[in-house]
C-alpha cells in the first residue's frame, strides 16, 4: 500500500479527471447546447480547461469564451438546461475509466476502506456513470455539486462525508485532479493526494501542494 494511506480509513474520490475521462462526452453536450443558442461549438480542447466547478460554471465559461462577455442570465439558464438534457442522454458514449482506477477501487474496497465520491458534477449523472462501469457498489456515499449548498473547494462536502461515516478527518484522504479537490481536502483537514492527468484549468495540480501525487491510482495499492 502507498504510504499516503497510513492511518487512513476513508478515501474520498473526485470523479471527472480523476476516475473518468469524461470531457469527450461533456464537450459534445456543451457544443450541442451552444449550437441551440446560435453559438459556435468550442470543442473538446477548450472544454477540458473549463471542467471542475460544476455545470453552471462550465456553460458560463463556454458562453463567455464565445461572446467575450458574461451571458445574460436567461441565456445562461437556457443553455445550461440544454446541456443537462444532452449530457443526460449520452453521458457514457466516449467516457472511459483512467488506467489503474478499477484495480485501485477493487483493492481498497476489498481491504475494507470506506469509499466516497465527491464531484461538482450534478448528482443525477453520478449513478448512470458508475453503473456503466460496474462501480456503484464500491461507494458508500456519493455527493454531487448540487447535493449541498456548498461545493468544492468549500470543505463542507468533505466534512459531510467524514461525519456520515463517523470518521475523524485525520483518518480521511481526498483524491483529486484539481486545485478545488486539494483545497477542499486541506480545508476539511483531510490528507490529500493528486493525479496529474486530469483537468486543472490547464495548470499543474502540483502547484496546490497535495500531500502526495501518483501517476496512476494503481500506485495507491
Ligand atoms: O465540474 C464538474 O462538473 C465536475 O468536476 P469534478 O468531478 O472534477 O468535481
Ligand atoms: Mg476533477
Amino acid at each position: 500500500m502507498h504510504p499516503v494511506l497510513e492511518g487512513i480509513r476513508l478515501v474520498t474520490f473526485d470523479l471527472d479527471g480523476t476516475l473518468i475521462d469524461s470531457v469527450p462526452d461533456l464537450a459534445v453536450a456543451v457544443d450541442r447546447a451552444l449550437d441551440d443558442h446560435g453559438v459556435t461549438g468550442r470543442g473538446e480542447g477548450r472544454v477540458r480547461d473549463w471542467v471542475g466547478n460544476g455545470s453552471h460554471k462550465l456553460l458560463e465559461r463556454a458562453l463567455r469564451d464565445a461572446t467575450g462577455e458574461l451571458p445574460a442570465p436567461e441565456v445562461h439558464e437556457s443553455a445550461h438546461e440544454a446541456f443537462l438534457h444532452y449530457y443526460g442522454q449520452a453521458p457514457n458514449v466516449k467516457t472511459r475509466l483512467y488506467s489503474g482506477v478499477r484495480e485501485a477501487l477493487d483493492v481498497l474496497h476489498g481491504r475494507g476502506f470506506a469509499l466516497a465520491l465527491v464531484t461538482n458534477k450534478p448528482h443525477a449523472f453520478i449513478a448512470p456513470i458508475l453503473e456503466e462501469f460496474g462501480l456503484s457498489a464500491h461507494f458508500g456515499l456519493c455527493l454531487g455539486g448540487d447535493s449541498l449548498p456548498q461545493k468544492k473547494p468549500d470543505p463542507a462536502p468533505l466534512r459531510h462525508v467524514a461525519r456520515h461515516f463517523g470518521m475523524d478527518v485525520q483518518e480521511c484522504l481526498m483524491v483529486g485532479d484539481s486545485r478545488h479537490d486539494i483545497d477542499a481536502g486541506r480545508r476539511a483537514g483531510f490528507r490529500t493526494l493528486a493525479v496529474p492527468y486530469g483537468y486543472n484549468h490547464g495548470e499543474p495540480v502540483a502547484a496546490s501542494r497535495p500531500d502526495a501525487m501518483v501517476e496512476s491510482l494503481a500506485e495507491l495499492v
